[in-house]
């Protein structure tokens, strides 16, 4: 399957800039292909190949929940959850396919939601998710007809529940394995490129800003999302251990002190659009995801992580190549 989406990523990309980057994506992904190391990666194919073949009536991307319905018997059904079952835990979502209501992790939609009013135009245009999870917002994307659509994502799970929605929602969307740092350096192809939830995971942010910068085509816009902390342009937290029970967690600064990274960098046009507390109406355990969330690693107060840090708040920037 991570073939199929090398081959549908080539068809798509003829015609426009990153055809002349293919082929080092292409020997980049066989390459992560060949060493990928999941031993639950046989029983994970094993549901996305047990999926029911189901006739499909209605897709909807702009719903909350990525919703795909039409007829689906009892059988069908049962096949189905047992197969989206096997897939747990599903960490990005909401999806409802053919009345199985996934209710993930995340209430990703609420994200989406703040992130509308500045969405930057999608239309025609190439554009890379980075991190993307199992592609919720990859799907959202697709609403707007991009040219090519492509996200990356070192997490082998979600790349089959990529798969197994796109079997339904049947999208434009395509996902390939691979890690920030495994894209090439210099590789000014995409119009718009999304960085969502990483900029914490990396050791060197400014690295990590730089190297978006260097995927952007001249003038593209960055869309960049992250953890800050409230505080001067002199502040920025670096956990000394763990952040919110999340292990590696490395930057969170504040909002001055990153639009001051992103400046630096080179970015233009930096603006913020938006800044939100993380609620655990939006983040919380769920039958899909059954481990501890957002509630139990909070006080009860909800005034500090259960560490004694600030607790989540997340800004979304966008600025200009
Ligand atoms: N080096 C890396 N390169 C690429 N991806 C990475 C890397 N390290 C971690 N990831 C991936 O980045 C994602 C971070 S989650 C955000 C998902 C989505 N964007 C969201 O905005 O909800 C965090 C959150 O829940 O906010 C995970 O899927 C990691 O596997």
């Amino acid at each position: 399957m991570f073939k199929v989406q090398l081959n549908k990523l080539k068809e798509q990309v003829t015609n426009t800039e990153l055809s002349a980057g293919f082929n080092q994506l292409s020997t980049l992904t066989l390459d992560v292909i060949k060493n990928i190391n999941q031993g639950d990666l046989p029983r994970w194919q094993q549901a996305y190949e047990n999926l029911p073949n189901l006739t499909i009536e209605l897709i909807d991307l702009k719903a909350d929940a990525i919703t795909v319905s039409g007829s689906c018997n009892d059988n069908q059904k049962q096949q189905l959850l047992t197969s989206l079952e096997t897939l747990i835990p599903w960490r990005k979502g909401p999806f409802s396919l053919f009345d199985v209501e996934i209710d993930a992790e995340w209430r990703s939609d609420m994200k989406w939601q703040r992130l509308l009013d500045s969405l930057p135009d999608l239309t025609y245009k190439t554009v890379l998710d980075v991190g993307c999870g199992n592609g919720y917002y990859l799907l959202k994307m697709a609403a707007y007809q991009p040219q090519v659509l492509l996200g990356i994502e070192p997490g082998i799970l979600q790349h089959v529940q990529f798969w197994a929605v796109q079997k339904y929602a049947q999208t434009m969307a395509t996902m390939l394995p691979l890690k920030i740092q495994q894209m090439p350096k210099s590789f000014p192809y995409f119009d718009v490129v999304f960085s969502m939830g990483v900029l914490y995971h990396r050791k060197s942010p400014i690295e990590h800003l730089e190297h978006l910068k260097s995927l952007l085509s001249p003038q593209g816009t960055l869309v960049l999302e992250t953890l800050i902390v409230d505080g001067d342009e002199q502040t920025c937290l670096v956990p000394a251990g763990r952040y919110a029970q999340m292990r590696n967690v490395w930057f969170l600064p504040s909002v001055a002190m990153l639009s001051g990274w992103l400046e630096k960098v080179g970015f233009k046009n930096v603006e913020v659009t938006d800044v939100s507390i993380t609620t655990t109406e939006e983040q919380r355990s769920t039958e899909w995801m059954r481990f501890h969330s957002l509630p139990q690693f909070l006080t009860e107060d909800e005034n500090h992580t259960v560490e004694g840090h600030q607790p989540p708040k997340r800004a979304i920037f966008i600025c200009q190549e």
